[in-house]
């Protein structure tokens, strides 16, 4: 994956294309570059804007040695810069991502970058972009309100806009907030998903270029939109902290630089935690009946989830009614896998609970009911928006490919999972998909508190010495 940066230029690198570029370099993504403008601009003044000629634009875009998978974009100074970048747009062989971060005025003095409105300069860009992150400002200027789903509604509706909206909402706190909160909203989820960071004191240059760019690189580095808003976010947080330092290479792996994630469906709750578990370590296998249940009760395993996707009603609460007595019997910390009320009623040890499991699920009743909480995470957005709700555990997949269940696109590999352990430190992580006894020491050197299998020992030969021995392992590298 390519990257190539197309933003004003400033000489100071406060903000613009030498801002852009220095950070991605820190990100270790490297990219090509074009000027849109040029302008001369202190902390207090903007002197100077203006666009670069377009048949400049238009060769150095035919110049670059690849196509490129994301662009991003900043300041458009204006109409034919935008119509050149959307004609080239239109002859590249594969559509790229495009991040495009609407500059309205100047960082310094915020006066416009053009006598042209927003609107006028970014209609011919706007069909080709993925992810739209303007401040509260800027989208009033493009749609005449700061309320995020009309936002999208207006931009799509006038603009052709198909993308996802970021709103920024640094520009509208008041003195009174201790946090700025960001709204993402991506096309054909209903839910509105909120970043929320601490709010700085001081007034800062160049926040929304290098946002928009720490974002472009997390999707030239393969996360997927979302997670990439999340770490852009993480990004600039972890960047002011330390500035004028510079940061260490690669992806924030403080907790503390990240966003809170949340969603309206499931906001969080500060009073509400989830019971700690009794063993946070081991092998975890996922099985679908109450015989398997049995015959893995003897192997040394503390923790077993029953996983049963189809099936009646009655055949179903007889299975985990069953299950659950195996479970008390042998001291097996039992989750029951998304039927939370069966396992509310029948008084299982836990639940499991995937994403979509939890838009649904009444997490105050498995709560109050003192069942543990597991949570699936696929990603930097599912993790920090689990980790916020204070559960038992979290599972992060798939690490490999499996076969298993269709987990396309959402395979993590190792070196975010170990990323991911450290995010989490304080609530034990459990690793699910494609594992087994050959990359067991991968998954176990990020240090991982629990490995969660399921070909590994239901479709092995000999599945209760198996049991046996991955736990052997898995308890062995956690002690
Ligand atoms: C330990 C563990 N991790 C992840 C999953 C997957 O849960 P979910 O996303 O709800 O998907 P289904 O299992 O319901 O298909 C899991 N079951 N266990
Ligand atoms: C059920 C499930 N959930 C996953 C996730 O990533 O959320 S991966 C997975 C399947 C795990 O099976 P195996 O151990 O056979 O690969
Ligand atoms: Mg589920």
């Amino acid at each position: 994956m390519s990257l190539l940066i197309l933003s004003g230029f400033e000489a100071n690198g406060m903000a613009g294309l030498l801002a852009d570029d220095r950070l991605a370099n820190g990100l270790n993504i490297p990219a090509a570059a074009i000027a849109t403008g040029q302008t001369a601009q202190t902390a207090s003044a903007l002197m100077h804007a203006s666009a670069t000629d377009p048949n400049v634009m238009q060769q150095q875009l035919s110049s670059l040695n690849q196509p490129p998978s994301v662009i991003k974009i900043g300041a458009v100074f204006d109409v034919a810069t935008a119509q050149v970048i959307a004609n080239w747009l239109s002859t590249l062989p594969h559509r790229p991502t495009v991040v495009l971060d609407p500059v309205g005025l100047s960082s310094g003095d915020h006066r416009p970058l053009s006598t042209m409105t927003l609107g006028e300069r970014l209609a011919p860009l706007l069909p080709w972009v993925s992810l739209l992150t303007p401040n509260t400002d800027e989208a009033k200027a493009l749609a005449g309100t700061t309320e995020s789903v009309q936002i999208l509604r207006v931009l799509q509706a006038q603009y052709d806009f198909r993308g996802t909206l970021l709103l920024k909402g640094g520009h509208s706190v008041s003195e009174q907030d201790d946090v700025v909160t960001d709204e993402l909203l991506v096309p054909d989820d209903p839910r509105r998903w909120q970043l929320q960071q601490p709010k700085r004191l001081s007034k800062l240059r160049g926040t929304g270029c290098r946002l928009s760019t720490a974002i472009a690189c997390a999707l030239t580095d393969g996360y997927a939109l979302t997670d990439a808003c999340v770490l852009g976010s993480a990004v600039l947080h972890r960047y002011w902290r330390l500035a004028p330092k510079p940061t260490a290479p690669g992806w924030p792996d403080t907790l503390s630089d990240y966003p809170v994630v949340s969603t309206d469906t499931h906001p969080t709750s500060p009073d509400r935690t989830f019971p700690a578990l009794d063993w946070p370590s081991g092998l975890y296998p996922v099985v679908d009946s109450a015989q398997w249940v049995q015959r893995l009760a003897n192997t040394g395993i503390r923790t077993l989830q029953l996983r049963i996707k189809h099936a009646r009603s009655d055949v179903l609460s007889d299975q985990i009614r069953q299950a659950i007595e195996i479970a008390n019997a042998h001291q097996l910390q039992l989750f029951i896998n998304d039927h939370w009320q069966q396992a509310i009623e029948l008084g299982a040890y836990g639940v499991h609970l995937g994403q979509e499991d939890l838009d649904t699920a009444d997490l105050a009743a498995i709560a109050n009911a003192g069942l543990r909480l597991g949570i699936s995470t696929h990603g930097d957005t599912e993790l920090l928006r689990a980790l916020a709700l204070k559960p038992s555990y979290l599972a992060v997949g798939a690490v490999f490919p499996t076969q298993t269940k269709d987990m396309s696109g959402q395979i993590q590999g190792i070196g975010r999972l170990r990323r991911y352990v450290r995010l989490s430190k304080g609530t034990p992580v459990v690793a699910i998909g494609g594992i087994n006894v050959q990359n067991l020491a991968d998954v176990l050197d990020t240090n991982v508190d629990m490995v969660a299998v399921v070909s590994a020992v239901t479709a092995s030969t000999a599945p209760e010495r198996d049991a046996h021995l991955l736990n052997e392992r898995v308890m062995r590298c956690r002690h």
